[in-house]
């Protein structure tokens, strides 16, 4: 699904924010930009309770990520991912917090093939039990102070080291930034979640080229864009 040699497993997660990103035109024209600077996989967040908007804006979205050939994952709503693959568009997921419905029952809807990942906070139990639901990938943290949801329960980096032994890909967010990120990659994190630092200023696609040049130094590489 993805153009990136290393798949939707390793690299930058995108998350969109309906306060960062407040209408059709500058959500789409950011994504865009965020997809041509490198990502592993891009998020819709929407807490907006439009049904309209929300079917809108995710058909944008899921038509802007088969063209880039990233998956596309729906936040919160299992029938709105559902209803994106039922339209016919491919590599659409799904991310479900510790209130966002059954995992597993979301897998079963959705089927084996989907990216359905699952919001463990700063416990290794919930991510075990994620991965029994047949999550694909288990996100942690908060890790750092975060402006987009400061109310996230605070998690130490050690937890995405004790983590490895899940075997499912491991997600950082909360704070994360250039600076940031290095301490969550070194910790363990195969996937960098973030929100304000992709879509907190103008130049989407040079932010996100910063980040992976940074993800990229950690890892000694030269470097991951496309
Ligand atoms: C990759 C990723 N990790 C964690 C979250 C947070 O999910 P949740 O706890 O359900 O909170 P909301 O995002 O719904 O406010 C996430 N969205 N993505
Ligand atoms: C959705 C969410 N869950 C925990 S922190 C967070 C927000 C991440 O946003 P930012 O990257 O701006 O801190
Ligand atoms: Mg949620």
């Amino acid at each position: 699904m993805t153009t990136d040699p290393r798949g939707w497993q390793r690299g930058l997660y995108a998350i969109t924010d309906g306060v960062l990103l407040p209408d059709d035109h500058t959500l789409l024209t950011a994504c865009d930009a965020a997809l041509r600077g490198g990502l592993a996989l891009l998020q819709y967040r929407d807490k907006s309770g439009d049904d309209a908007r929300r079917w809108r804006q995710a058909t944008s979205l899921a038509s802007l990520c088969q063209d880039h050939a990233v998956p596309l994952i729906i936040n919160d709503d299992t029938a709105l991912a559902l209803r994106l693959r039922d339209a016919g568009f491919a590599g659409v997921g799904l991310h479900l917090g510790q209130r966002d419905g059954e995992l597993a029952e979301a897998r079963q809807r959705l089927g084996v093939e989907a990216l359905i990942g699952a919001t463990c906070h700063a416990r290794l139990d919930l991510a075990e039990r994620a991965k029994a639901e047949g999550a694909s990938y288990v996100a942690f943290g908060r890790f750092f102070a975060s402006r987009t949801k400061p109310e996230a329960p605070p998690a130490p980096l050690s937890l995405l080291t004790e983590a490895a032994g899940l075997g499912l890909p491991r997600v950082a967010i909360g704070g994360i930034d250039a600076h940031t990120a290095t301490a969550a990659r070194q910790a363990g994190a195969e996937l960098l979640a973030s929100v304000e630092a992709v879509f907190g200023g103008s130049d989407v696609e040079a932010r996100v080229r910063h980040l992976n040049q940074q993800l990229a130094l950690i890892e000694g590489e030269h470097d991951v864009t496309p």
